[in-house]
């Protein structure tokens, strides 16, 4: 099996209703996968039972055996009453070396803050504190529920800067839920768009243009992908198959309305 993650005809049903139809998916080793969709489209409820946190009630989940998750959840509050350091918040449940908390909290450019209380720490800060937990454990494949919430625009693009940056140089996997169509559009493999069922899937460019994202996100999304750097000479269709640009010469663009369309994208 080469995926890490895979889901095969998930359905999960609560309080009476159906929150994941029929999801099937899968996260191969060094691919960023993106999950996104609407509030309330079940994307925490299928990351939770991709990690055996919650129980399909049909469909199969598989893990490689031996698999290191890192994971960043959506929520985690911690007791604002009791005193702890970022070091002492780094070695729980599972105490780490000073130097091996040091050195992560190095990775994602927060070593300054050992010292400080977890509670007195900005959203900003205190998401970098819980990625350095997360790549503690040596994980396999980060994943990571809305990482950038509450944090400012120049934030959030240091902070999608930052996990490209860990991924490549870790060769980890990196499966996100965002809502930041206009940051993570451009930064990963694959788009995964749930609305309880995959509406599309396929590359960011592939699937900015597919009728149910527009339908889910309005057709300013499709706009998400104007600072995406593209340098294929295709497109991609929804399954991820190369598909050549329409009038295509071996020069490059054939029309200015193809040249135009090609600017943008850089
Ligand atoms: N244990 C549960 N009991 C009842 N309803 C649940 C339960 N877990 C999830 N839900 C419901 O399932 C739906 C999907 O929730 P989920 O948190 O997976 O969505 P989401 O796409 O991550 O949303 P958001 O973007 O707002 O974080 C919501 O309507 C939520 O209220």
């Amino acid at each position: 099996m080469s995926a890490l993650l895979s889901a095969h005809g998930v359905c999960f049903n609560r309080g009476g209703r159906q929150i994941l139809d029929s999801i099937s998916l899968s996260v191969e080793p060094s691919e960023v996968v993106t999950l996104i969709g609407p509030n309330g489209s079940g994307k925490t409820s299928l990351l939770r039972i991709l990690l055996g946190l919650e129980q399909a009630d049909a469909g199969r989940v598989a893990r490689r055996p031996g698999l290191t998750v890192g994971y960043v959840p959506q929520r985690l509050t911690v007791e604002p009453t009791l005193p702890m350091t970022v070091l002492r918040f780094l070695s729980l449940p599972h105490r780490v070396s000073r130097a091996a908390a040091r050195e992560a909290l190095e990775e994602t450019g927060v070593a300054h803050l050992e010292r400080a209380q977890v509670h007195a720490l900005s959203g900003g800060e205190f998401q970098r504190v819980l990625l350095a937990r997360a790549l503690l454990r040596r994980p396999d494949i980060l994943v990571l529920d809305e990482p950038a919430q509450g944090i400012d625009f120049s934030g959030q693009l240091d902070l999608y800067q930052l996990i490209d940056r860990i991924r490549r140089q870790r060769g980890c996997s990196v499966l996100l839920v965002s809502h930041d169509l206009h940051l993570v559009m451009a930064a990963t493999d694959r788009v995964i768009c749930l609305n309880r069922h995959v509406c599309c899937s396929g590359e960011p460019e592939a699937v900015s243009r597919h009728p149910e994202y527009l339908a889910l996100f309005g057709p300013r999304a499709a706009q998400a992908l104007a600072i995406y750097h593209h340098d294929h000479d295709h497109h991609h269709d929804i399954a991820g198959e190369p598909v050549p640009l329409a009038g295509q010469t071996e020069n490059g663009p054939a029309t200015a309305d193809q040249a135009s369309r090609e600017d943008r994208q850089v």
